[in-house]
């Protein structure tokens, strides 16, 4: 039977990138989806302004929704200080199967979690499985009618501290209007737009950075 583009991307990893090296694991995806198959990781140019963001934030937890083929996993877990946890969620698990193989070819195992299931389900336990007493940055980059609800789900639970940040991916295209409006006109969060590109593509998109002001 014919393969599926996330087990393509697999391969694609484990003939170009070199065992242990997460920059040769990410850009071997990107070789891929750019001149090969498009698939919908947050890429290249987007990537580089999360990689900002991240040094920046420097967090010791992520939260990651939507791991798809862990691009973005393995991206944010290469820049990541050694006892920090990234714990990513994929609803999935055809998903979740390959991105478990994606990033245990990029060595970043020690640094991930990743939970198959649903974000409303999980995001209440992390506090209890994980040990979390807050989220320093959390990745949006799932469901765009899921960004809202689990935003009110993650304050509601208490994740959240002064200065945590939350950067949404495709908040333009495919769009997370209501999110969008949320974070942009709650007094509780500082939001920038960064403008960029849907992944691989000359089409506009960009993510929204929010600073939770507690
Ligand atoms: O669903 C997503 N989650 C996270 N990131 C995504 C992303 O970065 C994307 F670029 C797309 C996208 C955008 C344009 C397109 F043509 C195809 C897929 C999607 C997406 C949107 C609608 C769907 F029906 C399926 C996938 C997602
Ligand atoms: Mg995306």
């Amino acid at each position: 039977t014919r393969s599926t583009r996330p087990q393509r991307l697999l391969g694609a990893v484990q003939k170009s990138a070199t065992r242990g090296d997460p920059c040769s694991v990410v850009n071997a995806i990107d070789q891929f989806c750019r001149h090969t198959e498009w698939a919908m990781n947050v890429g290249d140019e987007k990537g580089c302004i999360l990689d900002s963001v991240v040094s920046e934030v420097n967090p010791a937890t992520v939260l990651e929704l939507g791991t798809y083929c862990g691009y973005s996993t393995v991206r944010i877990a290469r820049l990541l200080p050694p006892h920090a946890k990234l714990i990513t969620l994929e609803f999935n698990p055809d998903f979740a199967a390959i991105a478990r193989q994606v990033i245990a070819w990029a060595g970043m195992e020690e640094k991930v979690h990743l939970v198959e299931g649903a974000s409303g389900e999980w995001i209440p336990k992390i506090k209890e499985q994980f040990g979390v007493k807050a989220l320093d940055l959390v990745f949006l980059d799932h469901w765009k009618d899921q960004y809202l609800p689990d935003t009110k789900l993650i304050e509601e639970c208490g994740l959240l501290r002064k200065g945590s940040v939350l950067l949404a991916d495709n908040v333009i295209f495919p769009g997370a209007p209501q999110y969008l409006e949320y974070v942009r006109s709650s007094q509780q969060y500082e939001s920038q737009y960064f403008k960029s590109h849907l992944e691989y593509t000359k089409v506009e998109d960009g993510l929204e950075k929010s600073v939770f002001l507690g």
